[in-house]
């Protein structure tokens, strides 16, 4: 088990990582998510032990490092996976999966269990991208890591191939029984592949809980605008009630909030209808999806509102239209801004 606590870093007089805590089950994946320069990148490589902790520390299996007693990457049996690969150009698949491996039984196992068999005599030079990440995953997993870090594993990766190997990832770490912290860009990776997901913000883990949680629950509007579109809506709570313009909902308070709140609508909680007797909205823009469109529509009470409809339903800026809650589950409430 992985325990990291008060964990901060700084460069120079600049935290940039600040009091985090967590800890993760034998084989937990955690999914860190934050805008550019949050100290993501950071976080992993203090635990890795490539750059100095300023306060705090962190234990795993049997060992514990703190500022003052250091402990280097090597006594750490913590395995990266990094966006670029980083594999060894002039060695074989099976030499780069192999490279400082005594017994190669592991090496074996995870070539085949990532179909890398045919590939074991080629370069790297010779692969695709996809499959270049899996030898460096297959490379991290031979050294029978108690815990991995994976750094934007996919981000050189086009769409379709992001979407499968994410789960092939996913699963390999599953099979392999470690636990993982695994940064990305992507939210909706975030939320389909973690057990649970960290947001940080300018160094400070703002959430970390389930993704279910992290989305419908959002500890602040920080987090629930990074993890999705999201609209707010003034309204009124009580009793577990929420009413607005349009529509009466269940609530769930994140932060104590009751009487005046905002309501965070995501796109599928609401319904746009063009041809209502009673319009409530003008549409500002409309982007198409494919199988979907998504809409912002003003309300003639003020509040801007996207949602997310069939690409059927089509509509021009300024059309006038009609919105209304069509969610039955609890939404998130927040006391008045
Ligand atoms: N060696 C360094 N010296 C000084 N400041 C640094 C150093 N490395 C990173 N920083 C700063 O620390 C902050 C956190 O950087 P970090 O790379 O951890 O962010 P990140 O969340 O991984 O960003 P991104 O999503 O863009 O990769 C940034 O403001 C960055 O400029």
């Amino acid at each position: 088990m992985l325990k990291v606590s008060e964990l901060s870093v700084n460069y120079g007089a600049t935290r940039v990582v600040n009091k985090l805590n967590l800890e993760l089950g034998s084989d937990e994946i955690l999914m860190l998510v934050g805008p550019t320069g949050c100290g993501k990148t950071t976080i992993l490589q203090a635990l890795a032990g490539l750059i100095p902790i300023s306060e705090g520390q962190m234990t795993l299996g049997n060992w514990t490092a703190t500022p003052k007693k250091t402990v280097p990457p090597e006594k750490r049996n913590v395995g990266m996976v990094f966006q670029d690969f980083a594999l060894f150009p002039h060695l074989t698949v099976q030499q780069n999966v192999c490279f400082r491996l005594k017994d190669t039984k592991l090496a074996d196992h995870w070539l085949k269990l990532l179909g890398l068999e045919d590939f074991r005599d080629a370069k790297p030079a010779r692969l695709s991208g996809g499959q270049k990440q899996r030898v460096a995953l297959a490379r991290t997993l031979a050294h029978g890591p108690a815990f991995v870090l994976l750094d934007e594993p996919l981000s050189n990766l086009d769409a379709a191939l992001k979407d499968s190997l994410r789960w092939e990832i996913r699963d390999a770490l599953k099979a392999a029984g470690v636990p993982a912290i695994w940064v990305t860009h992507d939210q909706e990776e975030a939320l389909s592949v973690g057990d649970r997901v960290g947001i940080l913000n300018k160094g400070v883990l703002e959430q970390l809980a389930t993704p279910e949680a992290c989305y419908s629950e959002p500890a602040s509007r920080f987090v629930a605008r990074f993890m999705g579109e999201a609209s707010f809506i003034p309204g009124t709570f009580d009793n577990g009630i929420v009413t607005t313009d349009i529509g009466t909902v269940p609530g769930t308070s994140v932060d104590g909030a009751n009487g005046k709140v905002d309501l965070l609508v995501r796109p599928d909680d609401l319904s746009l209808r063009a041809d209502h007797e009673c319009p409530n909205g003008t549409v500002d823009w409309v982007r198409y999806e494919g199988e979907s469109r998504l809409y912002a529509v003003t309300l003639d009470s003020g509040s801007q509102l996207k949602v997310r409809v069939s690409h059927e339903n089509a509509m021009k800026p300024g059309a006038r239209a009609h919105m209304a809650l069509i969610t039955t589950h609890p939404l998130a409430v927040f006391s008045r801004a």
